[in-house]
């Protein structure tokens, strides 16, 4: 028999030990919650460990309500504070502090501020996670990828698959017409699109059901259980993800594309193989920055795991983000039929202009096609925040003494602008007359941002634009597209972090415009 002392010894010990990690943890998740109080920034009181985005963190509410939230609850400052679990950020409200941070003043806040571990995620060592020197000589070399030359030469490139993702919903239509979920079709079409102009790899994944690209793509942009804990951790503890080299970005993916764009260098190298393409653009990157970087020390210096890591981001950036704008644009097209209508007129009167051409011309004479998608843009901004870290300390011009330390992390709460009323009344109304030129000359600077702003803003914003008005115009020539039974009205937001995208898919019909 155990005596009642060694009992009540051990009842003590182990009330003592979970007293102890307890008030550990509660010191830990709370230490830094007095930040915006001492600084006298209006800010939101914070709940233990999750900070302000308890619910978005729980997967209550989506991020766009999650930061609008914050961003509405102090309408008359410049800048307010929060706390993302126990990271004290930031959020600029003004536009005219936001064109400072973006462009005038950018010298000082030239980072992202992303912490990943580059030895257990093979994407941190890319363009979008760089920082400081590194980043400003990766993007001087990736840059010229992206040039009008360059994009120019992409257009047939982007037509053939256009015609193929035609082809395969006509197909379809003659089988089933009970709807498509358009998320899914132009997630195929635009990894058939950057696969081929940026890399020459001719994919085929509209055809091929079992592809190991989009099984990837979606593994990455997914968000699984798993990678969202580690992300949340990550959030509070980045020491302990660090510590046991815990992965947000999924192993198998990772080796996936490492290979495949290995494989792609590898080969153009031993066989001399030139193109105009973004994979010359890398090759000529590791040429000078790898082959040649002998001088370069510490983080200054660049490997091949460099290189391929921005095939991976450009690769993924740039089927993703533009899938996802393609499908929101058609929704709303479809649930707006006079402005698909408005839209189609003028694809049709300026295609008949330049001969039925689908040309770089055409393109960009389609000026209601670009105020369509600065709407969808505006309501459907894909990345929620822009984010921003103080490189140097920052003496807020117009606001007394107020000064942004070294190290600040830094939200510019884009979609929440793009809702403001302030700025764009009746913000839940798809309304591409917002953007006529005189709209637009109404509104101060800084206000729509669906690409960044500055000399970080999107590497592939031309590319993405281009991309996205050649499929249209593709489609709308050939298809109305109507909602169907499956078409959720209104549509609700996926609850994970990372991009934004439909939380059921996006599901439509198509009428072939010949046969109605
Ligand atoms: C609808 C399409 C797209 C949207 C809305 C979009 C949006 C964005 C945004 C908001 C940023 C952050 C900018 C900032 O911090 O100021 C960004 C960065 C970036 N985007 Fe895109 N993007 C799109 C398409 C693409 C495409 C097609 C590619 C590549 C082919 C691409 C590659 C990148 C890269 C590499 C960065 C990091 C740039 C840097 O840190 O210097 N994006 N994008």
């Amino acid at each position: 028999m155990i005596p009642y002392i060694l009992i009540d010894w051990l009842f003590d010990s182990v009330v003592l030990s979970l007293f102890t990690v307890i008030t550990i943890i509660y010191y830990l998740s709370t230490s830094t919650y007095d930040k915006w109080r001492k600084l006298n920034v209006q800010h939101i009181h914070p709940v233990p460990l999750f900070g302000n985005v308890f619910k978005m963190i729980m997967g209550l509410e989506d991020q766009i309500t999650a930061f609008g939230r914050i961003y509405r609850r102090f309408p008359n400052s410049k800048i307010c504070g929060f706390y993302q679990m126990r990271t004290p950020f930031l959020m600029i409200r003004d536009p005219e502090l936001i064109d400072a941070i973006t462009i005038k003043d950018f010298s000082h806040f030239t980072d992202h501020g992303l912490e990943f571990d580059p030895s257990i995620n093979l994407l941190a060592r890319s363009l979008f996670f760089a920082n400081g020197q590194k980043w400003k000589v990766m993007r001087q070399k990736l840059s010229p990828g992206f040039t009008s030359g360059k994009l120019k030469c992409t257009n047939d490139q982007i037509k053939e698959c256009s015609d193929q993702l035609i082809q395969f919903v006509d197909e379809k239509l003659s089988k089933q017409s009970d709807g498509f979920d358009v998320k899914e079709i132009f997630g195929k079409f635009t990894t058939d699109v950057i696969g081929t102009c940026a890399f020459g790899l001719k994919l085929d994944t509209i055809t091929d059901s079992d592809s190991n690209f989009r099984k990837y793509l979606n593994e990455i942009f997914g968000n699984n259980f798993k990678q969202t804990c580690i992300m949340m951790l990550g959030m509070v503890f980045p020491k302990v993800v660090k510590f046991f080299k815990l992965r947000s970005f999924p192993l198998e993916a990772s080796n996936f594309f490492y290979s495949v764009f290995t494989d792609v260098i590898d080969y153009r190298t031993k066989n001399s193989v030139v193109r105009n393409d973004l994979a010359q653009t890398l090759m000529e990157a590791r040429k000078e920055l790898v082959l040649n970087g002998d001088n370069a020390t510490g983080d200054e210096k660049f490997t091949d795991l460099d290189i391929i890591s921005n095939a991976i981001l450009l690769f993924t950036a740039g089927a993703e983000t533009v899938s996802v704008t393609a499908a929101f644009c058609l929704y709303e097209l479809a649930l707006n039929r006079d402005i698909q209508n408005k839209l189609r007129d003028e694809i049709n009167s300026k295609n008949e202009k330049y001969g039925g051409q689908f040309t770089n011309e055409f393109l960009m004479d389609l000026h209601y096609a670009d105020m369509v998608l600065e709407e969808t843009h505006r309501m459907y901004s894909i990345t929620v925040n822009i984010i921003r870290q103080a490189t140097q300390t920052f003496k807020v011009p117009g606001m007394d003494s107020f000064i942004i330390e070294k190290g600040q992390k830094i939200v510019i709460p884009m979609s929440s602008i793009h809702h403001d009323p302030k700025y764009y009344p009746n913000p839940k109304t798809f309304d591409p007359e917002r953007f006529t030129k005189e709209e637009k000359s109404k509104r101060p600077n800084s206000t729509f941002l669906p690409f960044g702003e500055g000399p970080r803003h999107c590497i592939g914003k031309r590319f993405a634009e281009l991309e996205l008005k050649l499929v249209l115009s593709k489609i709308l020539t050939k298809f109305e597209v109507l909602p169907c039974e499956k078409t959720e009205i209104p549509l609700q937001l996926r609850r994970k972090p990372g991009l934004v995208q439909p939380r059921n898919g996006i599901w439509l019909n198509f009428r072939s415009i010949n046969t109605s």
